[in-house]
């Protein structure tokens, strides 16, 4: 009787065990691995479904100020969330085995602890930046438009810090938004609320790649029917017209929620705008509203010209400019 019982309370122990082992790990799996554990067991069944359910309520894993969940009105389709890595700010090439946590219990909770990434990947050694205690129109040097009229922030060189008026873009999303999916377009992302014009909405983050990386994925997604590119080369040209400078940046594997914006032939209602910041060696790349966005609007912008890509997919952005065409980039 009393080995029994001895050996009772040894399988709940190690149960116990295992199901905390199981909160830990399965986490790092992807849908396909969680539809296969939670066949085999009731427990992991229920496990799997909780992580579901916190990954369909926040794409940012806790990582922007706000949740950003997702919806899915497609009645025939069990995809509650779209897979993906997220990273709020730009980052550098990923290595092929990385996993990240996604549904842990704790992760926003975790985010919130450890702060927000910085928002400059590389930094200018010995920068001059502004001494302002407050930055305001009137004396701050980095509030100055330059010669190319890009927008300038304060930056990793200036004396002011996170709180300064000058940094819209380096807090991350402020707006509330959502992902809905549509059945022709996949994944889109809505305003959850008003966005009046010239707001900030987000940052376009990503691995940010040499051009010829991005070449050589952009050939590989052409060729691969199964995966949903989100590969965006911006080019910053000179007054002159001649190209100076171009940023690629892959949000396909990694990326915030920027990777869900679609195509609007009409140019859409966001602005893509190239912030500098004062110490940062590199730009990066934001959306702002062009134009007030009511709530539950999609955000679009404009993926490019077609006429330099004519053999795209078809577009359903159903604006009355539409061209029937999905631009993409020419690398
Ligand atoms: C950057 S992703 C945007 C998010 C994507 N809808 C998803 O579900 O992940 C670009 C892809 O979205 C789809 N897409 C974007 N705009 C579209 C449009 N106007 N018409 C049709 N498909 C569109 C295309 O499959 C395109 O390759």
């Amino acid at each position: 009787m009393e080995e029994k019982h001895y050996e009772k309370t040894r399988d709940r122990r190690s149960d116990a065990g295992f199901f905390r082992c199981a909160a830990i790990v399965i986490p790092y799996l992807n849908p396909a691995e969680l539809a296969a554990i939670s066949c085999t067991s009731k427990s992991l069944y229920q496990i799997s479904k909780t992580i579901t359910s916190r990954r369909t309520s926040d794409a940012s894993r806790g990582s922007e100020n706000l949740p950003i969940p997702f919806l899915n009105p497609i009645s025939d389709d069990s995809q509650p969330y779209s897979y993906f890595f997220y990273t709020p700010t730009q980052t550098l090439r990923l290595r092929p085995d990385f996993r990240q946590a996604w549904g842990s219990n704790d992760q926003s909770r975790l985010c919130r602890k450890e702060g927000r990434p910085d928002p400059f990947l590389l930094r200018v050694e010995g920068a001059s930046g502004c001494e302002c205690a407050s930055c305001n129109g009137d004396c701050c040097p980095c509030l100055e438009a330059d010669e190319f009229l890009l927008t300038r922030e304060c930056g990793p060189s200036c004396k002011c810090g996170l709180g300064c008026g000058n940094r819209v873009t380096q807090g991350g999303v402020t707006v509330r938004l959502k992902m809905v999916k549509d059945e022709k377009k996949g994944w889109g992302l809505y305003a959850a609320e008003f966005i009046p014009r010239g707001q900030f909405v987000c940052e376009y983050a990503g691995e940010l790649l040499s051009t010829k990386e991005a070449t050589r994925r952009q050939q590989t997604y052409d060729k691969l029917a199964s995966i949903t590119p989100a590969l965006l080369v911006v080019k910053e040209h000179l007054p002159s017209g001649n190209k100076c400078m171009r940023i690629n940046i892959d949000a396909t594997r990694i990326g915030n929620i920027a990777r869900f914006v679609n195509h609007s032939c009409d140019g859409g209602n966001l602005d893509t705008v190239i912030v500098r910041s004062s110490g940062a060696l590199l730009p990066r790349i934001c959306f702002f509203a062009s134009r007030d966005i009511q709530e539950n609007e999609e955000l679009t912008f404009s993926y490019g010209d077609i006429r330099l890509r004519p053999n795209g997919q078809p577009c359903f952005c159903g604006t009355a400019t539409c061209a029937g065409i999905l631009p993409s980039e020419n690398t």
